[in-house]
Order: C-alpha cells, then structure tokens, then sequence
C-alpha cells in the first residue's frame, strides 16, 4: 500500500470518529473527554489542515424544524491548552477574560422599535433551528428593547449563551439524561408549552452585539462609535446591550492587559477556576478588546481570528467497576450505574458513576471488574469516559425487568413496557404522584422510605395506610406518623387536572392536563378519550396524542383502585366555558365609569360567570364602555379616541 493511501485511510478514519463523538456530545452521552476529543481534532489538522471536518459547527440534528438563516455565520472558538499559547496570543494585543459558559448559543433579534423578532440556534454556524416560540418564556431575555432615540431605526442583533444555573437544575434533574443535555433539549422540545416550566428558569448572558441599518445593512465596528456615542471597545459594546435591558453581565468580564508574564497568567486562571458560580463553565474565553481590530482579523471557517478559549483538561480517576446497578425510570425506561471502588477526585469521594443505557455499555464494553477512568464534568453524578484495562468476564444486559417481565430494546434503551403495574417503575411513580398532588408535610424522602418498607405498591395503597404502620420504620415516631397520615387522609379530594398531572401520564404535563380536564370535565369522558379527540385541541400532535391515550390505558387498573379512596372533583372551568362562550359579552373587555345603579363589585361578579372581563381602563383593546352620561373623565375620552363602542346602563345589562 502506498504512503499516501496510508495516510488518506488515517485521515478519514479520524475524521469519521470525531463525527461519531460530536454527536454523542450534543446529544449529552460523550464517552470520551474534550481534552481528548480535541486532540483527535489536532491530530487531524496536522494530517489535513483543510479537512471539512475540522469546519463543521456544531451538529445538525435530523427531523428538525423550521430554519433561519443567519446574517453573519455564528461560529466555534479557536481552543488551546497551553498557557504558553495563551500568553502568546495576549502579548499581540490588549484583551478581556470572559467566562466559556456551558450551554447553548443563542441568536435574538429584534426590530427598528426595539421589538423582540426572533430567536435561533447556532444549528451548523449558517442555518439555525427556530426557537422563537421557547425564548418567550425566557424571563431574563427582554422582549422590547429600552431604545434611545438615537438608536432608532436600527435592528439589533443579540448573541449570548443560554444555560441552566446549577441551582435551579436540582429541581429538573429527574426530566434529563445529563446535565449537558439539558439545554438543548428543552429547546429542541416541539411541543414547547411542556418545557414552559423549565424555560423559565433558565438563563441568557450576552456576549455579542450586532447592529443593521433600516436597510438591512451591516454596521462595522468603525461605525458603531460614531452613532452610538461610545468608544471603540469590546466593553463599552456590551454597556449597550445592558443599557437596551440585558441582565448586567459586565462581572463575566475582566481586562486582562495587567498580566505581564506566565506566572501571573497561571496565577490568574488559577483563581478564575476558583470563584463560585451558580452555572457550568467549560473554559475561558479571551477576546481582543478593540472592536474594529477584532472585526478586521476576520474568521476562519471556524472560528473568528481575534478570540481565543482556554481549557483546563478536567480532573479525572482511574478505578474499578464493582457492580452495576440498574433502575427502572417512570417512563419504564433502564438506566445502569456503576458502583466503584471509591477514589478521591476533584475534592469528593466518589463511588458512583453513570453508565447511561444499554448501547453505552456494549459500545465501551464495560463490566464488573473492568478498571475505567472517570470525569466530574458538572453532572450529578461522574460520568465513566473510558476503558482503562476489561474484565475478564462480560456483563449480560438484562433480558427482564426486575419485576419479571421481558425487556424491550428501543434505540440505545432497554425497556420495561409489558407489565402496566410493574412496581419497579411504581417507585418512581410513586413518588411522582405524591409529590404532584403537593400533599404538605409528605416529602419525597418520606415517600421513599414508605415504599422501601414494602408497605405501599400503588398510588392506592397511601391511602390505606395506619399510623401503626408507619410507626414501624425506622425514623417515624408516633406524631410524625400521625401528621403524614392525616396530610395523606386530607388530600382525598382532588380536582381533576391534578389528578391526570399526578398519574404521570406520558406526555401529560401539567399544562396538557389542564387542556384535558377542560375539554373533558369529568374524569369519565378522560377515560374514553379517543386519539381523535385530542387532535381536534390545538398544540396536539399526532404522537404526542398516542402516547397520552396509550399511557391512560395502562393506568386504568391503578385508576381504578384509586378511585375506591379519592374523589375527583369535576372541572367546573370547563363546564362554564362551554356554556359561556355563546354569551354576546364573552371574553370581552368591558369598563365602567360614572355611577350605575347597582355597585361595580355586583356587575364584577355578573361578568366573570359569563366570562368577560372588567378592566379598570380604556385602551384600544378594550370592547365596551358602560356609561350614563357623557363625562370629562380620562376613560370616557380615551374611549372615544380609541373607537371603543359606549352604551348606557340599561343598554348594557339588558344582555346580561
Ligand atoms: N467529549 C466529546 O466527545 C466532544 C465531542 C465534540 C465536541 N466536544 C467539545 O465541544 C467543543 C466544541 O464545541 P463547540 O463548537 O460547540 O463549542 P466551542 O468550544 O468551540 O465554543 C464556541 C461556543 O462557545 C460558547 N460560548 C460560551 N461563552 C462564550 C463567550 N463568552 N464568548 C463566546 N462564545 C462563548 C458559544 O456558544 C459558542 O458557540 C470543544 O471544546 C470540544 O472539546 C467534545
Ligand atoms: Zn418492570
């Protein structure tokens, strides 16, 4: 074979593992570190520096969505680990430090009156997926721009990473995989009112501003100093986006020109890494501070010429696998975990890591015995990233659940879907259920130990639960026992959204619940619903229908046994809604001003049964306006200055 065969094999045998692991990576199952995902990368540069590969951004996932294409590509970082490049590249120009957030970048547009547009993802650095609809929930990202007059007319374009803070995951941890894939799977969800929760809380930080004229055009970095007043610095570029409303992320940025030699520059990552942070970081990042220098160096394919990231190789151990656990998910789905022989990393005692699904344990061939390396990489629990040394014996995946039943293998997945009241994944279940039904004075842990005891199978079960029984387990005294049952005896009545919520239905979040409660009323129209019927409500896909109906049936045994103890109150919403939404005032908005003759709380509550609304001003979405005489007052003008239709008293309530 000739040298140059050779070499074109290595080449794309290199090639194709980074594809392999990038999609690992952005799908939140990486089996091997970034340190040595990146030096696979540079061992490609140097056999092919031109290789598409190495211009890939990020990954483009199938069945996705609607596309936007993005005005400037949005682009990777050059990395490097070595504190000698790093110093190198500060020497040629003064620069700032920022934070390397671990989450997503996201793309926000807004337009000449400062209205929130759209927003996109990186996607593959041209086209973006659409995300709109999710970023309205974002509650730190501005959907109106305070603009400065003399910023009007121009669109504005916001770059900056959207990221979970550590805090706010602890809540959600059960809804994901991995930490990592949290981010991009809450905005990867199509049915976005079910990540509504998790939107929420989430967190944008700006690290980029773009602006274009009223034509569209791009405003260089000369330009911006002119028509914005402020000096031509990477600084004074992100005060803007402050200014225009952006939560204040100026701490993320330090100047860095004081750093006159390597042992100051070790010193100062040092104790970067050491601040504490509520968010995963997964390097710094270094910038030019002079706007048009930076826009004069240009982009590669890659990355852009004048920012650079530094990384830290992450702390990893080696051990031993001792025996691997499984658990059964709510959703019957296997999870595996590993219990170590326990070693010190990063500061903690770890003798647990994940081993994720089936297909992570057949690719990585791991097994008790085998002796791997290990990663904290801000997940709850490590992760294994690579096999050190195999076992002399293999593990055999499960071919039951250990309720009995046989799996079912789904993708990378095993899974324990023929046994409808398997009570392994009752456990999670279990607690899912109290835990929705909000039950005070009954917490998860509490739950849990009832459970372990043997005492309760199904969500029936709590309801026939004794003092006497509780007062058995270890931890529980004669009133502590007494206030769990009474709290449990209490929360008999339950209204039916809540009910639906607390099966942990799937695809029923407590949104979908609520559209089901009141479309159906009563729990008995619930049970019959056909696929059909939900299809006809909007936000309903085909899949997602199937799922719900398919999992409601599954759950009718445990239903019905729950049904002997608790009671499910009707949704009464509904029932008026339906009747409501024939009254010629529904959903109206309606004011008053002057004296009627009846008082204003009586005509309130007169409203509210037909489901119209009583706003205490006029403005141009306001329907109607009650009053007896022509007045001075400011709602009586505004009305006539908004069209709003005026009648009189007898007028008005003759349709009541
Ligand atoms: N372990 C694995 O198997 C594996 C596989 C693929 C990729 N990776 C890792 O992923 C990285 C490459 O992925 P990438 O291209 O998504 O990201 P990147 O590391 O090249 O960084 C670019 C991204 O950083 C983000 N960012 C955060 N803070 C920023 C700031 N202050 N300024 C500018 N950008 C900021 C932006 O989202 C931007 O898109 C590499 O570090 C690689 O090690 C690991
Ligand atoms: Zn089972």
């Amino acid at each position: 074979m000739s040298m140059k065969i050779e070499s074109n094999k290595k080449i794309e045998s290199i090639a194709s593992q980074l594809l392999y692991h990038k999609k690992l990576y952005y799908t939140g199952r990486s089996m091997i570190s970034d340190m040595e995902y990146d030096s696979l990368e540079d061992q490609l540069k140097k056999l092919s520096p031109n290789h598409p590969v190495l211009s890939l951004v990020g990954y483009q996932f199938e069945d996705s969505g609607k596309k936007i294409s993005h005005h400037l590509p949005m682009l990777s970082l050059a990395k490097t680990y070595s504190i000698e490049d790093l110093f190198d590249f500060l020497n040629k120009n003064p620069s700032v430090a920022m934070d390397k957030l671990d989450g997503m970048a996201l793309s926000i547009e807004y337009d000449e009156n400062g209205k929130f547009l759209r927003a996109s993802t990186r996607g593959n650095g041209k086209l973006g997926e659409d995300v709109t609809e999710h970023v309205y929930y974002i509650t730190n990202i501005p959907k109106k721009l305070n603009i400065d007059k003399k910023w009007q007319g121009f669109h504005f374009e916001i770059r900056g990473e959207i990221y979970f803070p550590h805090s706010e995951f602890q809540n959600f941890q059960d809804r994901f995989d991995s930490f990592r894939n949290a981010v991009p799977g809450t905005l990867g969800r199509k049915d976005v009112e079910e990540a509504v929760d998790v939107l929420k809380v989430l967190h944008f930080c700006v690290y980029d501003l773009f602006v274009f004229d009223n034509k569209g055009n791009y405003l260089s970095a000369k330009e911006i100093p002119k028509y914005f007043d402020v000096p031509n610095n990477y600084l004074s570029k992100l005060n803007l986006t402050k200014k225009m409303g952006f939560e204040d992320n100026m701490n993320y940025v330090v100047d860095v020109t004081d750093i006159k030699n390597i042992d100051d520059l070790n010193l100062f990552i040092e104790n970067w890494y050491k601040k504490s942070r509520d968010y995963q970081i997964d390097g710094i990042v270094f910038r030019f501070k002079d706007e048009i220098l930076w826009e004069n160096l240009g982009n590669t394919a890659h990355h852009p010429r004048g920012s650079l990231a530094f990384k830290q190789a992450g702390e990893t151990a080696e051990t031993e696998i001792l025996e691997i656990e499984e658990n059964v998910g709510r959703s019957g789905k296997i999870t595996f975990r590993a219990k170590l022989k326990t070693v010190e990393l990063s500061g903690a005692k770890i003798s647990y890591a994940t081993l994720h699904n089936a297909q992570f344990i057949e690719e990585g061939n791991y097994a008790v015995g085998s002796k791997v390396e290990i990663i904290r990489s801000g997940e709850v629990i490590p992760a294994i990233i690579r096999l050190i040394e195999p076992s002399k014996q293999s593990f055999i995946l499960p071919k039951n659940c250990k309720c009995g039943y046989p799996l079912t293998r789904q993708g990378p997945d095993l899974m324990c879907l023929d046994n409808p009241s398997c009570n392994y994944k009752d456990q999670e279940s279990l607690v899912y259920f109290i835990s929705s039904l909000d039950i005070m004075g009954v917490s998860d842990k509490i739950v849990l130990k009832i459970r372990e005891a043997g005492l309760v199978q199904e969500p029936a079960d709590f309801y026939k639960l004794t003092v006497e029984d509780l007062i058995q387990i270890e931890g529980f005294a004669q009133k502590s026992s007494e206030n769990v049952i009474a709290a449990i005896q209490n929360s008999k009545k339950i209204p039916l959204a809540k009910f639906l919520t607390s099966l942990g239905l799937k695809r029923g979040g407590a949104v979908k619940c609520q559209e089901v409660a009141k479309k159906c009323i009563h729990l008995k129209n619930v049970l019959k619903l056909k696929v059909e019927d939900l299809l006809e409500e909007k936000g309903w896909a085909q899949k997602s229908a199937e799922d719900f109906v398919e999992s409601l049936k599954l759950k009718e045994k445990i239903i019905q046994n729950l049904l002997h103890y608790v009671e499910v109150i009707d949704d009464e919403s509904g029932a008026l809604i339906q009747s409501q939404s024939d009254h010629p005032y529904f959903g109206k908005n309606i004011c008053i001003t002057g004296s009627l003759s009846r008082p204003r709380e009586e005509y309130k509550k007169i409203l509210d049964t037909v489901g119209a609304k009583l706003v205490s001003a006029v403005s141009s979405k306001t329907d109607l306006l009650v009053c007896n005489e022509a007045s001075s007052s400011s709602k009586y003008k505004d009305a006539i200055k908004h069209n709003v239709k005026i009648v009189n008293e007898e007028e008005f309530s003759s349709l009541l």
